[in-house]
């Protein structure tokens, strides 16, 4: 028999503007899988950060509901919403927000210091924090240690995208939100990094929602979410 899938994100009814009467998103329903890959697409301004920043619980919309792994995240105050980020979603941005004083290592291992939970699955798999992050900076194709010492500002842009997504994978959370993070790069370059990435989110088995102008990529998806079919914001203006 086929084993049902979870649901990961579900979100029903969500309408969210900056400014009252004013949405940018109203979205009926929305539903991922636990496991899929999904390629979210749509022009610049349409509200694809804004998505991701809903599913990850950095805003709450004004109606509807928002839930990941089951919880009403949409219910809850911005400290609970801190936690369950901490503990569950890895998140790689646009920029990468690395933090500039602190080594290539120290920055894979930053969510251990927020997520106790992220901790004890890291070092259950590798044996150590360290080793969990030399491991996956190595899975990304970080190969020389060289570099792990290194502060990340003397990193090259495709570097610092490798620590970027090594620090949203440690700990094995159960979804990474990926916004933009290979727009730097050339289209070699992005397509051997979407590999390594799919190949450590299926080891490490996280559900990957993925954000790009670049329809190429779309092949190493699952699942293809056009921002366009499911928002219906101009309904409501
Ligand atoms: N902090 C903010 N305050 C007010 N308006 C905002 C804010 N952030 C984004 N917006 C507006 O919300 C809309 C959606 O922005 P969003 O960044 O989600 O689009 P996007 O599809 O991710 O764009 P891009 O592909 O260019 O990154 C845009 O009209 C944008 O100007």
């Amino acid at each position: 028999m086929q084993e049902m899938k979870k649901t990961i994100i579900e979100l029903d009814s969500v309408v969210f503007g900056w400014t009252e009467g004013q949405p940018v998103l109203n979205i009926p329903e929305l539903s991922v899988a636990s496991g899929e890959r999904v390629f979210l697409k749509g022009p610049s301004g349409s509200g694809k950060s804004t998505l991701l920043n809903l599913i990850a619980g950095i805003h709450t919309p004004r109606q509807g509901s928002v839930r990941v792994l089951g919880e009403a995240v949409h219910h809850q105050g911005s400290a609970w919403r801190d936690n369950f980020r901490a503990d569950h979603i890895g998140l790689i941005f646009q920029q990468f927000n690395l933090l500039p004083y602190l080594s290539v290592l120290d920055n894979v291992m930053l969510p251990c210091l927020f997520s106790k939970r992220r901790k004890a699955r890291a070092t259950e798999r590798y044996g150590s924090l360290e080793e969990a992050a030399t491991q996956l900076l190595k899975h990304l194709g970080m190969v020389s240690d060289a570099l792990h010492g290194r502060g990340v500002t003397r990193l090259s842009i495709g570097q610092q995208q490798r620590v970027a997504a090594a620090r949203a994978l440690i700990g094995s959370p159960e979804l990474i939100i990926a916004d933009e993070p290979t727009s730097a790069l050339d289209s070699d370059s992005r397509n051997g990094f979407l590999d390594l990435l799919i190949g450590e989110c299926d080891l490490s088995g996280s559900t990957l929602v993925f954000v790009s102008h670049d329809s190429s990529l779309e092949a190493h998806f699952s699942q293809i979410i056009s921002l366009r079919d499911i928002n219906h914001a101009e309904e409501l203006v």
